[in-house]
């Protein structure tokens, strides 16, 4: 089980096509699908200890990781049983169901167990499950004694309609799945739609999900990734490359004998009408190392190393500033206006967040000549970019080709993506950064990496890595300005 930071994430016509390259050099589907059920029943037996397990198979290649795993944790003495919804319609999976020789139940009738697989539905599933009815079996495995009869004698499945006992995939996944001491999704919780991270059907909450050979985007694109509960990668020996990656921690670099403030970077935070939101930002930037910062407007109170200057042309002209962030409470009256043109025209790397963010147009963001990091969030993203029921990772890679920016499109699932196409996901975020002022904590962060020089990708990543890591150590009920102070936290944890 790989943690799955830094790992490539495909889409699934990606994992597939690589999946087919192995192929093409003699690999078959059932050797993959081989190594994918050994791989999970390796996994599950290291948690599942003396419990059984009981694993639900579909009917497509998801189902035939299922019948393969539940072969191979027999052949180790786990106890096991297996669900089935129909029968397999791949031949791999027709192959791997034939390796089974226990007893199927219906996933209807299927007794709970403590630890349940759901191997229904993996990066196939283009529908919702909510209309699939189950088969009923000729016979019921409590009629006919399924748990207690001999490896090799089967049920058949007869293709019935609808029985009085006959309830919805939906249904018997959650009840499984309440019943359950722990609950193992194969590749994805069934009911995700791969790509877009939509819940076709709302499946429950999983404690662990074995994504097979890559990450994919329902594994952290919200609404899918709530499902999906700690995920883990298993090799399945699929080489995979792709554009898009989980954010990593970032390597920073740290102060030796020869730096003095300025080498650390130093971060000007325009102030506008709301200055708690600049002193918000202006706090994150140092406790994330920036070497100097100085807040252009009107603020009052602490930090005493914070250095308070009027806002004026002049103090926008200094050539030591390595990055200037504008947005956050800036307000958006004729002075926000005068002050975002002549932030635009300081020559400044750019980090444009909030009310800027309303002021502009993708057209003169992209005419700038200077790297320009955008942090919307999702309305901020809209107002600027437009509507759109495209999945989040293309709308951001689009955005961010369009302004010629790094573009930080915020929210639950921070997707970062360059106009060069890299798209960076972060995984894992604090529900609880849920709180007004945590984006402009983000964008004095993101600063504070950009004025030490990091490329505006990088600068991207590691800011939002420092947010999120800060929050998640703060724990519930955090206010912004904690989550400022925790960067430090978060810096000293690298
Ligand atoms: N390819 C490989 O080499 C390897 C793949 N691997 C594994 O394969 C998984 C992908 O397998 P998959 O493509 O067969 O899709 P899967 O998720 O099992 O479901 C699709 C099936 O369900 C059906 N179906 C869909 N929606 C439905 C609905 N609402 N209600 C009812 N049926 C519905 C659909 O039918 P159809 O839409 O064609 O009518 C089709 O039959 C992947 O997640 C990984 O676990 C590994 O073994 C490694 C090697
Ligand atoms: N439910 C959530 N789970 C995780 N992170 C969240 C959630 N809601 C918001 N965030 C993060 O919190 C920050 C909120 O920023 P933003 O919406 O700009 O707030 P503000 O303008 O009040 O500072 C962003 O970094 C966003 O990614
Ligand atoms: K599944």
């Amino acid at each position: 089980m790989i943690r799955i930071e830094c790992q490539p994430i495909l889409t699934a016509a990606e994992m597939r096509a690589a999946e087919n390259a192995v192929i093409a050099t003699g690999v078959s589907v059932e050797t993959l699908m081989d190594r994918a059920g050994t791989a999970i029943a390796e996994a599950v037996r290291r948690l599942a200890g003396t419990n059984e397990v009981l694993i639900l198979c579909g009917p497509g290649n998801n189902g035939g990781d299922g019948y393969v795993a539940a072969r191979v944790l027999a052949e180790m003495g786990v106890p096991v049983r297996v669900a089935a919804l129909s029968e397999p319609k791949t031949d791999a999976a027709k192959s791997a169901r034939a390796g089974w020789l226990g007893p199927i139940e219906t996933l209807a009738e299927a007794k709970h167990a403590p630890i349940l697989v759901d191997a229904l539905f993996g990066s196939g599933l283009t529908r919702p499950l909510d209309a699939i009815t189950t088969p009923t079996p000729n016979r019921s495995p409590a009629d006919a004694g399924a748990q207690d009869r001999p490896l090799g004698e089967r049920l058949e499945f007869s293709w019935a309609p609808a029985s009085a006992r006959e309830r919805s995939v939906v249904e018997c996944l959650h009840s499984l799945g309440n019943a359950a001491l722990l609950s193992i999704a194969v590749d994805l919780p069934s009911g995700l739609a791969t790509d877009s991270g939509q819940a076709l059907s709302t499946p429950p909450v999983f404690d662990l999900t074995l994504a097979l050979g890559a990450v994919k985007p329902a594994h952290l694109l919200q609404p899918a990734a709530r499902y999906c509960g700690q995920i883990r990668l298993l090799d399945i020996g699929v080489p995979t490359v792709s554009q898009a990656e989980v954010l990593k921690t970032p390597s920073l670099p740290t102060p030796g004998p020869d730096s003095h403030k300025y080498t650390r970077g130093m971060v000007a935070i325009i102030a506008g009408t709301m200055s708690g939101a600049a002193d918000l930002a202006a706090l994150a930037a140092m406790r994330a190392g920036a070497g100097y910062v100085t807040l252009l407007g009107d603020s009052q109170g602490p930090p005493h190393a914070l250095v308070r200057t009027p806002f004026s042309d002049q103090a926008l002209a200094n050539d030591r500033i390595g990055a200037l962030v504008i947005g956050p409470g800036l307000g958006r009256d004729d002075t926000a206006r005068a002050r975002l043109e002549a932030a635009l025209n300081a020559g400044h790397p750019l980090i444009i967040d909030g009310d800027a963010l309303r002021l502009l147009d993708p057209d003169h963001i992209k005419a700038l000549k200077v790297p320009v990091i955008l942090t919307p969030h999702a309305g901020e993203f809209d107002a600027l970019f437009g509507k759109s029921d495209t999945d989040k990772i293309t709308r951001a890679r689009d955005a961010a080709t369009r302004a010629n920016a790094v573009v930080v499109f915020k929210g639950a699932d921070t997707v970062i993506a360059a106009p060069d196409g890299r798209v960076r996901i972060a995984q894992g975020a604090s529900d609880w950064l849920s709180t007004a002022g945590t984006g402009d904590v983000l964008s004095g962060a993101i600063g504070a990496m950009l004025a030490a020089k990091l490329d505006p990708l990088d600068s991207a990543c590691a800011g939002v890595w420092l947010h999120g890591d800060a929050a998640r150590r703060l724990g519930p009920a955090f206010i912004a300005d904690d989550l400022a102070e925790a960067l430090r936290s978060a810096r000293a944890s690298l």
